[in-house]
């Protein structure tokens, strides 16, 4: 910037020059009424380096890093990373308070590089900041997709994809192989919603092919980690160009990659309408056949993408991350596993398979699945929020546009409201009442809270809970060969948009029910 100045004067051009001059001064006065805003009291945090802020305070795993800076600065902690201004907090009342009393504040989400490239700038639900284009997308998932008859009307592929992950575990049982379980989960996860959504399952018999399949099981891994990463470029925008990580090249790769996915998906099902007089079939199915926001005959290309985009992104990696790790838990603690195992003995027996139906009165399979929220979150913060106006929180001034980072996994972890934090303890959950996800005092925020809480709860409670239920029900479950006590299990976790262990869990699994509970129909 020096040299261009003395360039312009060494050319003589008065007039530019003079206009420099005014530019500087105006930013000078801008810089200046900024730093007189320092008269507001905001909340407590880290000192920042000149120009990155907090940026490097973040660390290789940032929930613990911010879960440390709470137990030292208090329960809302401010950071300035780079130009942005954000909170942090692992305190139920101050989540009570950003999520209800003040959710009218905080209900948007900051417009990031992730946002532009995988959430179609902003133009999805996830991503998309409070607006009317929200409203009309949230809606549609609520009104049409995830209702309560429509999920009823899919029970049937769950059930049919529970019974093929039962089936694949079943002959790999009798071949004595050990189990990779994170495998057969995602599977699980993903069939159940690429079937549910786009009328094809992907992994396993009857899927697309093994080529289709891998390719998309490798464009939603990047998706999820590049969505889960924080880039400089979000909190240094004037850096964005250098492209430090290599994130943008890659989020533009992987956006550009899911959006011919998706376009070939619709076109399938445009070319399919024309013969097919039935009704839907699936949920790109019913985007076809709804109205768009202003009166036009259907919804555009673009939204009917960014709807199938987030909920294949928000469905899957969540629930199969969350039975991983409850799998984890049962294996490290095989009482508990068989507590839960007599549990389904005595509401299903041993002559039929779990049901959907029965999972209701499996009260202590639920106070696992909110124990393995509490200790695993599978995403550590839920997804960002940021203020729409300037607003106070616990007495403290939270600017506008400041992004809100809600520390789940610091939440299930604080010991102000847990006792003896490190145990995988269910019980703790079975006091007597409604054992509910969503929990009155904000100790247990799973799917989040206020307007933008997750729409597809009750989907990702079922998927779990049908999943768990069966492994448990159908194997008795070991430690593989290479493991001689529970403490050899890897617990280590890895840090992205969900929280995976490093290691894929294994096992070995043992059949414990009549051979016919372990076929497979043609259709599964
Ligand atoms: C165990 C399973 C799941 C967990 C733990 C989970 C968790 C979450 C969380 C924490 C949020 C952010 C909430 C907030 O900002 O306050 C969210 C948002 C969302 N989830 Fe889920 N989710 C799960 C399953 C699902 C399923 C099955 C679907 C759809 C089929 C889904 C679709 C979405 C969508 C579309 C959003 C964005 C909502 C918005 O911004 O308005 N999720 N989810």
């Amino acid at each position: 910037m020096i040299m261009g100045w003395l360039q312009i004067f060494a050319s003589g051009d008065i007039i530019q020059a003079t206009s420099t001059i005014f530019l500087v001064l105006i930013s000078l006065a801008l810089l200046s009424s900024s730093l007189r805003k320092t008269s507001w009291k905001l909340p407590p945090g880290p000192r920042g380096w000149p120009v990155v802020g907090n940026l490097l305070q973040l660390g290789s795993f940032p929930p613990s890093a911010l879960a440390d800076l709470n137990a030292k600065y208090g329960p809302l902690v401010y950071l300035r990373l780079g130009h942005v201004h954000a909170v942090t907090t692992n305190c139920p009342t101050i989540i009570k308070e950003l999520t209800t009393a003040q959710d009218d504040a905080f209900c948007s989400r900051p417009s990031t590089i992730a946002s532009e490239y995988l959430g179609y700038n902003g133009y999805d639900v996830a991503l998309a900041p409070m607006g009317g284009h929200w409203k009309m997308m949230r809606r549609i998932c609520l009104e049409h997709l995830l209702t309560t008859k429509r999920l009823d009307s899919f029970q049937k592929y769950r059930i049919q994809e529970a019974q093929a992950m039962v089936h694949a575990i079943w002959e790999e049982s009798r071949a004595a192989k050990v189990c990779n379980l994170r495998d057969h989960l995602s599977a699980l996860g993903m069939n159940v919603m690429t079937h549910m959504l786009l009328g094809k399952k992907y992994f396993g018999a009857q899927s697309v092919g093994a080529v289709e399949s891998s390719e998309f099981r490798n464009l939603i891994h990047d998706q999820f980690w590049l969505l889960g990463v924080f880039n400089v470029g979000d909190y240094l925008p004037y850096l964005r160009w250098l492209d430090i990580h290599g994130y943008d090249r890659r989020m533009k790769e992987v956006g550009r990659r899911m959006d011919q996915f998706h376009a070939s998906i619709i076109e399938e099902h445009r070319q399919r309408k024309q013969h097919d007089k039935d009704g839907p079939r699936d949920f790109v199915d019913v985007l076809l056949s709804l109205p768009g926001e202003k009166g036009e005959k259907s919804l555009t290309d673009i939204e009917m993408k960014a709807l199938i985009q987030d909920l294949i992104a928000g469905a899957t990696d969540t629930s199969s991350v969350t039975s991983e790790w409850a799998m984890l838990e049962l294996l490290r603690n095989p009482q508990i596993m068989q507590k839960a195992r007599d549990e389904i003995g005595k509401v299903v027996g041993s002559q039929r398979p779990v049901e959907e139906r029965d999972l209701n009165q499996l009260p202590y399979l639920k106070a696992i699945v909110k124990e393995t929220f509490r200790r695993h979150p599978p995403g550590a913060f839920i997804v960002p929020h940021k203020s729409l106006k300037h607003t106070k929180v616990a007495g403290y001034d939270i600017p506008k546009g400041t992004v809100v980072f809600i520390n789940v996994h610091a939440l299930g972890k604080n010991p102000a409201i847990w006792d003896r934090i490190d145990e995988f303890l269910p019980e703790r959950f079975l006091n007597g009442e409604r054992i509910e996800f969503r929990d009155a005092d904000y100790k247990l925020v799973p799917f989040g809270a206020g307007k933008r809480q997750c729409p597809g709860a009750s989907l990702g409670q079922f998927m779990v809970m049908l999943g768990l239920a069966r492994l448990i029900h159908s194997f008795d479950w070991f430690l593989p060969p290479h493991m001689s006590t529970v403490d050899d299990i890897d617990m280590q976790e890895v840090f992205g948009l969900t929280t995976h262990p490093a290691t894929p869990l294994q096992a070995v699994a043992s059949p414990r029910l009549l051979e016919s509970l372990y076929s497979c129909s043609s259709s599964c």
